[in-house]
């Protein structure tokens, strides 16, 4: 069989009207594409070129449905639709389909399937979210912009004459549902008032065809990433099967694409705010790399995250990604793991507990106690130790005198660095002799093992060289293994929580070469004390630094009131330089937050039940309540298990139960999603804690550094949901909710379940 030579691939965007279709159908859909491959010229699939069209060919899927193809090359075929017979012979001058003169990318519009979802949406709805209420008469919403602007945005231009309809919120959701991905991205920015500038810059130049387009060659457009397309007969079996197919493996953005393809003459980075797909682009981009590799059966690349929980994530999804061949190449492990393990085959004597941060501060605190000590705080010690002492691994007292303390709030005098080196000197052979280490020192104690054994792989290359290159140098390490680069590349996630240390540990186990370091975080939802700077720890990322935009999770609106948490701060891009969430922005829509205001955290406990009650028509599993500390978490779980609602806790290594509605504090949810989210407790006082607020007067820019990390947790907390978020709180609402509050004042804010 000659299967080999036919290339059949899925349109993005196809797949909407392929979910839709009968089960029988999509059965018999999976059917016709083996078939076709085989042969696409069988009798059975009765392929035709539709009249008058040199491109558009029809193919019979079962008795009653065709699949529309566009043919790219001899055979190379493009499934844009599959409709019903009737329909597909009717209305040919309305299927419309070129290569985008300003991406390169190929796009189909059906301009039937696309005025009736407007049409659908224009019978008179309750006020849609942003919007303020529409006028009886309301002007077209794009008056402001020619034709030719659109177009030059890269708006598909067949749907310029049905853009120019638009008047309402919900009319233009329903053109952004069938539109090509790029013209609803547009739309919508403009929409959400963004300038014709902002939108050429941030939606349009990122995904633009570097070279001039041919619209002619469609074979070129199909390799582009602007051209959103699927191959493999796995990809096209998931999108058949339905409706949560993991889209996400199939179909990449083609900012997201060009960041996973690009080989990089050293260490990348990609930053975007939640829900970007940073992690879905680390994920692909692993992928990308076995798939360079020469055959094998080591592991050369690593994959690596700041917590246990994320890396067993992560582990998931690359199965579902790439199944066990892509496993079998990659090391997946939580950084604190890979330390530890570093450390270990060091000192195989070392049988040291470590401790998390909560028992080291107690153990700090326990020996200021005995010490009679009051004049330095457990937290401010324990920081200074863990960023400056070990974070700049300082050695001696007198290095610590020189050591930089840049961002660490207030300054101190020679006499107190004194002091302080003291205390800390007493306090790690108070936990030596307790037969405990932290997770700093093991980071640092890495790191300088690490740092070590990448100095002698140099020495031995350098001897090498001087020998000729001949290999008669001992490559061999005091451990008797082979001496080399523990891995080929280094991807890394949530990269803005993890320590000096461990990026000087990571650095040291690569070489430096082309695509040895790819890495993804975003400063915003840095909730741990780990400010870096790469440059100065050895990764470079200068001139190779990129951003996504796009939110796949969050709709507009609960991305609006996020963005309100951060107001007023300014956010670092992990080498010193300024970072924004510029261009952010979402093609989903809902219902604005709602704000639910209670005298007393008991009420307020029985008003987020009350919600949950009313939320039945989903899985318990799908909804979270993120609280500011544990002991509220407990008691919200005794307040539902009162009204009857299942609940689990999340614990550091995950839910501690299948069944129920999650309840953690704000940490436990970073890289978590649910459907519908509640935030409890934000009230003044809580969020950002009293003590942080007290810190204005002690500790003016520690206050600072503080007030940005707790924006930070419920900024984090706030954009893991994606349908729905109630914001609740007793008292005086945390500062954090002015600009909600004020919106919400101001007619901005929906008032659905407001409290
Ligand atoms: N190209 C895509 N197509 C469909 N879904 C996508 C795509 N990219 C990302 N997503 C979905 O968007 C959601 C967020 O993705 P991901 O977790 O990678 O974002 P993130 O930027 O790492 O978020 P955070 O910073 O909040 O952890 C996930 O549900 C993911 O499946």
């Amino acid at each position: 069989m000659n299967t080999a030579r036919v290339t059949l691939r899925l349109l993005d965007k196809a797949d909407k009207e392929i979910l839709r279709l009968p089960r029988a159908v999509k059965g018999a859909l999976y059917d016709f594409q083996h078939k076709f491959k085989a042969n696409p010229r069988a009798t059975g699939l009765a392929l035709k070129q539709l009249r008058g069209d040199s491109r558009l060919w029809s193919a019979r899927v079962n008795d009653e449905y065709r699949a529309l193809l566009l043919r790219l090359s001899d055979d190379d075929w493009l499934i844009v639709s599959v409709k019903h017979r009737k329909e597909v012979y009717e209305n040919l001058d309305r299927l419309s389909y070129g290569i985008n003169q300003v991406t390169g990318a190929i796009e189909y519009v059906d301009l039937q399937v696309v005025e009736e979802s407007v049409l659908r949406r224009s019978a008179p709805a309750p006020a849609a979210a942003a919007a303020p209420p529409e006028p009886a008469q309301a002007p077209p919403l794009f008056a402001l912009f020619t034709d030719q602007q659109l177009i030059g945005l890269g708006v598909a231009e067949p749907l310029v004459p049905v853009v120019r309809t638009l008047t309402t919120e919900e009319q233009l959701l329903g053109l952004v549902e069938y539109a090509p991905q790029l013209t609803g991205e547009i739309l919508l920015s403009l929409f959400d008032g963004k300038s014709y500038d902002e939108v050429l810059e941030q939606v349009t130049a990122p995904v633009a065809a570097p070279e001039p387009v041919d619209t002619e060659d469609f074979q070129a457009a199909a390799e582009r990433p602007a051209t959103m397309v699927t191959t493999t007969d796995e990809a096209l079996r998931e999108a058949l099967e339905g409706k949560d197919f993991g889209r996400w493996k199939v179909f990449l953005h083609p900012t997201q694409a060009k960041l996973v393809e690009r080989d990089y003459s050293g260490p990348a980075r990609v930053g975007g705010g939640p829900g970007t797909g940073k992690t879905i682009v680390a994920l692909h981009r692993v992928r990308h790399l076995v798939q360079q590799l020469p055959p094998g059966r080591t592991k050369p690349v690593l994959l690596t995250t700041y917590n246990k929980n994320l890396a067993a994530d992560l582990r998931a999804r690359l199965m579902e990604l790439g199944g066990e061949e892509l496993l079998d190449r990659v090391e997946i492990s939580h950084v604190d793991q890979l330390a530890l393990r570093v450390v270990r085959e060091a000192e195989p004597g070392n049988a040291k507990q470590t401790v998390d941060d909560n028992q080291v501060l107690r153990e700090w605190r326990a020996m200021l106690d005995e010490l009679g000590e009051s004049a330095w705080d457990a937290e401010f010690l324990h920081d200074e130790w863990t960023q400056v002492i070990l974070g700049q691994a300082v050695a001696s007292r007198t290095e610590y005198f020189r050591a930089r303390r840049a961002g660490r709030g207030r300054n101190i005098t020679r006499a107190e660095r004194a002091e302080i080196w003291q205390l800390a000197e007493k306090f790690t052979q108070r936990l030596d002799r307790l037969g405990r280490q932290t997770w700093a020192q093991v980071a640092e104690r890495a790191a300088r093992l690490e740092m070590e054994r990448e100095l002698r792989i140099l020495r031995v290359e350098k001897q090498r060289e001087q020998a000729g290159g001949r290999d008669n140098v001992h490559l061999q390490d005091g451990s008797a293994g082979w001496l080399r680069y523990r891995y080929r590349h280094i991807v890394v996630d949530e990269a803005q929580d993890l320590r000096p240390g461990h990026w000087k540990m990571l650095r040291a186990m690569v070489a430096r070469d082309r695509n040895d370091i790819f890495l993804v975080g975003d400063t915003h939802q840095r909730i741990y004390n780990n400010q870096v700077t790469l440059g100065s720890l050895g990764v470079n990322i200068r001139g190779r630094s990129a951003k996504l935009t796009l939110s796949y999770r969050t709709t507009r609106q609960i991305l609006g009131s996020a963005l309100g948490v951060l107001e007023g701060e300014s956010f670092d891009d992990l080498d010193g330089d300024q970072e924004s969430l510029g261009g952010y922005r979402s093609v989903l829509s809902g219902g604005r937050p709602t704000l639910h205001p209670s005298p007393d955290w008991d009420s307020e406990r029985a008003a987020v039940a009350e919600l949950l009650a009313e939320w039945s028509d989903i899985p318990l599993e799908q909804i979270a309540i993120c609280v500011p500390t544990n002991a509220m978490a407990q008691e919200v779980a005794v307040t539902l298990a009162r009204a009857g609602i299942r609940a689990v806790e999340i614990g550091p290594d995950g839910p501690r139960g299948d069944e129920g509605v999650h309840i953690g504090t704000m940490f436990r949810f970073k890289g978590l999603e649910y459907q519908r989210m509640i935030i409890a407790g934000v009230s003044e006082g809580l969020v950002p804690r009293e003590a942080v607020i007290q810190m204005e007067r002690s500790d003016a820019l520690r206050h600072r550094r503080e007030i940005q990390r707790a924006r930070s947790l419920l900024f984090v907390a706030a954009t893991r949901s994606r349908d729905a978020l109630a914001i609740f709180w007793h008292g005086e609402p945390s500062r954090f909710l002015g600009p909600l509050l004020q919106a919400e004042k101001s007619g901005c804010v929906g008032a659905a379940g407001r409290g």
